[in-house]
């Protein structure tokens, strides 16, 4: 649906050029949410900005449905660009218009008659439950409802393609999941295509299919959204995990890193994804192999519906069969870490 293919953003400044984007590859499908998430200053807010021309890319194509946006000029790129929404951080509502007049205004620019402008207003206004305050001022607004309205103006149009610049990041956890739920709804029910850029995992954790991570203009890693909290690759999206998945080692299990004998036990660390969280492996493991298996920590949570867990175990017994388990346990599919071996970093070692 999005192809973007070798996008260069450079800014010149009054202290030289800012090379923001260094040839960005992204390819976005019909239907999903794609997230992109990375630090302050990485290039989120360019990149999301030149995917609609708002900033104009120094090389590079963007492509959406097929269409080549950076070739289109004049009127013909105005009404391709009506077809994209945006939302901000900050709203950026007209302060002077109702809720209604604010959902209205992209309709009056794009010259739609008076009566299908109000019948699609009413409509918008019921899609994001602000049905009941048309006639009030952004200023009579909670942050979440500002959003509500700013959603709806975006979507007048009808836009296959939602832009969302970092929508929740003013807003109270509350309000952030009802934002969140309502990009999930509608969705579904527009069958839209949304790009997000956020700081916060969590947003990635709760909405999105695939994920991008952004650092320094370039796109490090990318994936489904399961796949990477399960293995992620490079350090800043474990950084990043980890402010939702807690990676660290409790001080029970770091106490018993440091008195088992190497030569009788390891302690290893399992990632499970989907189904394989409900096989009992731990029980087969300890019969097949005649092996003591001890649970010191675990947990299962919940990316969108698929279970994810993590389990540190101390292995007890033969070391041949010890080693024969965990060779099992890979079969299985299961992505295992040797805490025991000599890595430099434990506590949020990558998972192998
Ligand atoms: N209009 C501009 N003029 C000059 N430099 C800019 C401009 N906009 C962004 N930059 C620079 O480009 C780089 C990327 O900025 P950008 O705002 O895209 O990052 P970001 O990931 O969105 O950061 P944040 O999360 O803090 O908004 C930064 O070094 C920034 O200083």
């Amino acid at each position: 649906m999005v192809v973007i293919k070798n996008l260069v953003k450079e800014y010149n400044t009054g202290h030289g050029k800012v090379t923001a984007l260094k040839g960005i590859n992204l390819r976005v499908r019909e239907g999903e949410i794609f997230g992109i998430i990375g630090p302050s200053g990485a290039g989120k807010s360019t990149l999301i900005r030149t995917i609609n021309l708002l900033e104009k890319p120094t090389s590079g194509e963007i492509y959406i449905n097929g269409v080549r946006l950076t070739s289109l000029k004049g009127k013909t790129l105005r009404k391709k660009r009506q077809k994209i929404g945006m939302i901000f951080q900050h709203f950026n509502l007209l302060n002077s218009r109702t809720v209604r007049g604010n959902i209205s205004f992209p309709l009056e620019i794009a010259g739609v008659p008076a009566v299908e402008r109000e019948e699609r207003v009413e409509r918008l206004m019921e899609l994001v439950g602000l049905g009941d305050r048309a006639d009030h001022y952004p200023s009579q607004l909670s942050g979440g409802q500002k959003q509500r309205v700013g959603i709806a103006r975006a979507l007048a149009n009808n836009p296959d393609l939602l832009l969302s610049d970092e929508a929740t990041s003013s807003l109270d956890p509350e309000s952030t999941e009802s934002i969140l739920n309502l990009l999930s709804r509608i969705r579904e029910e527009m069958n839209l295509t949304i790009i997000l850029i956020t700081h916060e995992m969590e947003v990635i954790k709760q909405i999105c299919d695939r994920v991008a991570v952004i650092e320094g203009g370039k796109i490090i890693e990318e994936g489904k959204v399961i796949d990477v909290f399960a293995s992620p690759q490079a350090p800043l999206t474990r950084r990043f995990i980890k402010s939702v998945i807690n990676f660290d080692l409790s001080p029970r299990v770091l106490e018993h890193l440091d008195v088992i004998d190497k030569k009788e036990g390891k302690i290893i660390r399992l990632s499970f994804v989907g189904e394989k969280t409900h096989k009992p492996l731990i029980s087969s493991l300890v019969r097949k192999y005649k092996i003591d298996a001890n649970i010191l920590y675990g947990n299962v949570d919940d990316i969108k519906g698929v279970p994810f867990g993590t389990l540190v175990l101390k292995l007890e017994g033969d070391i041949t069969q010890i080693d024969r388990a965990i060779k099992f346990l890979r079969q299985q599919g299961l992505k295992v870490e040797v805490l025991t071996d000599d890595r430099p970093d434990r506590a949020v070692g990558q998972v192998q």
